[in-house]
């Protein structure tokens, strides 16, 4: 499936991502930062929510059940006080009492069955109007006077029910609380009558406190065992009745009740430097509102919000198992998303340092990555092509430059070739002779007089050429041109420049002559060389030279050819195939 081409390896420059000083935090590490930051935050913000949710919710029921204990009690103990009120009513209208004698036996045995039944009482007797006790349980007082009790005044006029107070008479006679607290009691009372509205006596019982209060802690043990909540039993002043214990301290001075700013035992309250959770409920009975007890039930704070408590410990558990669980599931998150992307960089950073398209692995789980992976394959392919089809214009492009550049540097020879030389004979023209003797002028000019060293000029003519053309014809003449030149060039030095000064005119430059002499030898040298050489068709030729040197008074170069000209001159009218100099300033 994946083209493996061959490339030749080149030295891999440094990637990006490799570059020094350029530590980016990884897509993995910022994937599991990320995901597992707000799964965290919105794990708290959810959590807390919850939480406070779920604990006012407690805090609340908390609350309630409190309420609904001192609801309870106080109710129960209204209807249970209310019973005992309405026995005692009906007992002062029952016949045995209205039309019998109060002192009879009678009346004795149904305070007796009575009191069998109801162990709350403690006491029942039937008083006659003087407050002298007629009849009683267990004769208990009989011919005593109650006169003076609060209980019997009120029953004189109506049906009584009496707060709680601390037995007198009667605290002798029966057997002392086994806790050693006081026997108290709460009575009844209810005035017995005849037909005509006449009193007969009063009916009266007392009832035992510890019958009161354990009807309260009862309910209190029945509504919630084991949550701690306790009840307290307040008159109508506020003072404390119940629990004895509680009555104790707050008779020695202790503040044991708080003061509520509104008067009511509701919420969150301190009890004797104890934080409780209280709410009160006021007992209600219907016939005699007199009483005007309170029930207030309390549950320490503590107990209160243990479930708080609990199921906020149980929520941080469950924040801190779903918030692990949370950043594990984002750290294998970030690695399944980042571990293909991190591949595919490493197989990109591979097509850099090993110029082939490396195997790009399918990509099956996520369709952009396999996409991504398709799509840098390509490229990679297409990159590597590309790079290759450069190379290989670069090649091309370089060879045809060398070509073109050697076709040039040819054509430029040409062409100075062209501009500088004889086309007949191949030696320098009479313009490249002028620049080589204005080079030498200048050099002369320059070094001449320390080294006392001149140029100076031949000018070699054919003796007799007219002849040549016209006897051989003019392409004879032509190549006995070339032929001269050639043994011209051979008599020469590499430095000395023979040029074709015009017709059958020839010139030689010697630059660097250290005399006259130097000169007129090299002009015998050529003389005789020509008159020694043979030429096709024609067969000998001469050649006579005109010689001179250069002078420091030349200023332009036209006194040199001009003397070297003279010298010819002379030389062809001395009889030619001769060398004469003509040296500066001679006649
Ligand atoms: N074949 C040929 N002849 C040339 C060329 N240039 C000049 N000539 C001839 O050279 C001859 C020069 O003749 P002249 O100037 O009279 O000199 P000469 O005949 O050499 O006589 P002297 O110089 O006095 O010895 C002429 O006939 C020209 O036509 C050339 O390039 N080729």
């Amino acid at each position: 499936m994946i083209d493996t081409q061959d490339a030749s390896p080149t030295s891999p420059s440094p990637s990006p991502a490799s570059a020094p000083g350029r530590r980016l935090p990884t897509l993995r590490s910022q994937l599991s930062l990320w995901v597992g930051g707000l799964s965290l935050a919105v794990l708290t913000l959810v959590g807390g929510y919850l939480g406070k949710l779920a604990t006012d919710e407690l805090f609340t029921a908390q609350q309630a059940a409190v309420r609904a204990t001192a609801q309870a009690a106080a109710e129960l103990l209204a209807t249970q006080l209310r019973d005992r009120e309405r026995q005692i009513e009906l007992l002062s209208v029952a016949p045995h009492l209205v039309n019998g004698r109060l002192d009879s036996q009678e009346v004795r045995d149904s305070l007796d069955r009575r009191q069998a039944l109801h162990d709350e009482f403690a006491w029942l007797g039937v008083v006659a109007p003087d407050g002298t006790v007629l009849q009683a349980t267990g004769g208990m007082l009989t011919g005593r006077s109650v006169a003076q009790r609060d209980w019997f005044i009120a029953a004189r006029e109506r049906v009584f029910v009496g707060d709680v107070h601390e037995a007198k008479l009667l605290a002798t006679m029966l057997p002392a609380l086994p806790n050693g607290e006081p026997t108290r009691f709460i009575d009844f009372a209810a005035p017995i009558r005849d037909s005509d509205g006449r009193l007969l006596g009063v009916v009266g019982a007392h009832a035992h406190w510890r019958w009161v209060t354990g009807l309260v802690d009862g309910v209190v043990r029945r509504q919630l065992p084991g949550s701690g909540i306790d009840a307290l039993i307040l008159d109508r002043q506020g003072r404390l009745l119940y629990p004895e214990a509680l009555k104790a301290a707050q008779a020695s001075g202790a503040a044991v009740l708080p003061k509520p700013e509104n008067g009511r035992f509701d919420g969150e309250l301190v009890f004797d430097g104890k934080p409780y959770l209280a709410s009160e409920a006021t007992l209600q009975l219907r016939t005699n509102a007199e009483l005007g007890w309170r029930i207030v039930a309390r549950q320490p704070m503590e107990q209160a919000m243990r479930p708080v408590s609990a199921l906020r410990r149980e929520l941080v558990l469950l924040g801190v198992l779903a918030a692990t669980a949370l950043a594990l599931t984002a750290l294998l998150l970030a690695r399944r998303f980042s571990r293909p992307v991190e591949q595919l960089a490493r197989i990109a950073a591979r097509v850099e340092t090993e110029r082939r398209v490396p195997d790009f692995p399918e990509q099956p789980g996520v369709r952009e990555l396999d996409g991504l992976s398709r799509a840098m394959q390509s490229m990679a392919r297409s990159l590597l092509q590309t790079e290759k089809d450069l190379q290989a214009a670069n090649a091309t492009l370089e060879t045809q430059v060398q070509q073109r550049t050697a076709e040039l540097q040819a054509a430029n020879a040409k062409l100075e070739h062209l501009a500088t030389r004889d086309p007949l004979t191949g030696l320098h023209n009479r313009r490249s002779l002028d620049a080589r003797l204005a080079e030498a002028q200048a050099l002369d000019r320059r070094y001449g007089r320390q080294n006392g060293r001149v140029h100076g000029l031949l000018l070699v003519d054919v003796d007799h050429f007219k002849r040549i053309n016209d006897s051989f014809g003019h392409p004879t003449g032509d190549a006995v041109l070339r032929q001269l030149a050639e043994l011209l060039q051979s008599c020469v030095r590499v430095t000395d420049v023979a040029a074709r000064f015009g017709g059958e005119e020839f010139a030689v430059l010697l630059p660097e002559l250290a005399g006259p002499l130097e000169a007129v030898m090299a002009a015998e040298k050529i003389r005789t060389a020509v008159e020694a050489a043979t030429f096709p068709q024609v067969g000998k030729i001469t050649v006579s030279v005109g010689v001179s040197l250069a002078s420091p008074d030349d200023l332009e170069l036209a006194p040199l050819i001009a003397r070297s000209d003279a010298a010819l001159y002379v030389a062809k009218r001395g009889g030619r195939n001769a060398v004469v100099l003509k040296e500066a300033g001679a006649a």
